[in-house]
């Protein structure tokens, strides 16, 4: 349901095994499968049950409505899987119809119903009773359901970020903006001389970098396999504490340096191309995150914005840079968003996104709003190194302009 929400999908499409965008009349594919697996009727019933038990029609009656259309097309035939069957999904169209205020169409289908089942008492209850209303006030008759998608206050930055991830990161580039090059990254530094590392500078303000091939094949196997064993459901700082929280789903776990020596190469890696001092205190241990499908970390800040933030524990001030590293690809969906930036990055299998945080002045850049898009197909991996002020005192140093 998050999926069909973020990326506009239609649920007959989805019930085909196609991934389509509908807006209007216009049909987009967003992602095109090798091989088609459709869903049985039985399928749509149990994903439309989930919605309906939360009282959540908008996203139920299509469902539903696919599982009936679906159960009707295949009547005599028995799916030997099937927990549900045409009887069960007009009973519950039915009611989320009734639910929705369309009476005329919950009447329809409870008749359908007793059509198969006419001893069943409490339909033919409902049936009298839709009929009672529809008798006191016959406008219900053409009552469209017009029914609001749920939880979701309506915000700006939801209606950017996702339309950011619907473009799946392939928004017009900039080619004709001079100070969004490409360059070979050496940072003076004897390592890169010898090796330089592809640069691409994405967004000025905030300053976003992606650093091509940052690590190999074989690292990224390695750094996944490393973090297999630890995964555990992710949390966000709230307060004091940490919480796991519908807006963050994804398994993650931290590698300290003393794992295995690939740690210790990555950072003098990431040390190099940003000329930041990563040792701890003045860095967090990798943090390596898996996101399956409908896996997502909506908008969000990097650094603390509150005093009490569980990142001050570290004694070593806010999270002035992050460095991300995407360790796998994605099929579809995925992308990393920037909200006010008006930007999104597709994963880059091996790529690293280097982002600052704060301002100069310590002040946290609120422009560098971002969020991980839902995996429409797939599985996602990133590792994030998260680097503190403290240590990066002469590397970059701190002015007291509000922009710098
Ligand atoms: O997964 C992504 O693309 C973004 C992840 C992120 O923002 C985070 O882990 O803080
Ligand atoms: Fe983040």
């Amino acid at each position: 349901m998050r999926l069909q929400d973020v990326y506009m999908l239609n649920v007959k499409g989805l019930a085909r095994g196609v991934f389509q965008r509908v807006t209007g009349s216009a049909v987009t594919d967003l992602y095109s499968p090798r091989r088609l697996f459709s869903l049985t009727a039985d399928d749509c019933f149990q994903v439309g049950k989930v919605a309906y038990d939360m009282g959540d029609y908008y996203h139920a009656i299509p469902w539903l409505e696919e599982a009936v259309s679906l159960f009707r097309g295949a009547y005599g035939e028995w799916n030997t899987e099937d927990e549900a069957s045409l009887e069960d999904a007009l009973d519950h169209l039915a009611f989320a119809y009734f639910q929705a205020g369309n009476i005329s169409y919950a009447l329809s289908l409870s008749r359908e119903f007793l059509l198969y089942s006419p001893d069943n008492k409490r339909m033919a209850r409902n049936v009298l009773k839709y009929e009672r209303l529809l008798a006191d006030s016959p406008k219900q008759m053409v009552a469209e359901a017009v029914i609001q998608r749920p939880n979701v206050p309506h915000l700006q930055t939801r209606d950017t970020y996702e339309g950011l991830c619907q473009t799946l990161g392939s928004q017009p580039t900039h080619y004709q903006i001079p100070s969004l090059y490409c360059s070979y990254e050496t940072n003076s530094n004897p390592y890169l001389l010898l090796q330089p590392v592809r640069k691409e500078v994405i967004h000025l303000e905030p300053y976003v970098v992606l650093y091509h091939d940052f690590v190999n094949e074989m690292e990224a196997q390695k750094i996944k396999g490393l973090a297999e064993p630890w995964l555990q459901r992710s949390v966000v700082a709230s307060g004091e504490k940490q919480l796991q929280v519908d807006y963050r789903i994804s398994k993650s776990a931290w590698l300290k340096d003393t794992v295995d020596p690939i740690l210790v190469t990555l950072d003098h890696r990431i040390a190099a191309l940003t000329g930041l001092d990563v040792q701890p205190p003045y860095a967090e241990y990798l943090q390596v995150v898996n996101y399956g499908i409908g896996g997502h970390y909506e908008p969000h800040f990097d650094h603390a914005t509150s005093p009490s933030s569980p990142l001050y524990r570290m004694k070593s001030g806010n999270r002035v840079a992050t460095f991300m590293i995407y360790l796998s690809a994605v099929e579809a969906g995925g992308a990393t968003a920037f909200i006010y930036a008006n930007f999104s990055m597709p994963v880059v299998k091996n790529a690293a996104l280097f982002w600052w945080n704060l301002h100069r002045s310590g002040e946290g850049d609120s422009d560098t709003l971002h969020a991980g898009c839902p995996v429409l197909v797939g599985d996602k991996w990133v590792a994030n190194k998260w680097i503190h002020e403290y240590g990066q005192e002469f590397r970059r140093p701190c002015s007291s302009s509000p922009e710098d």
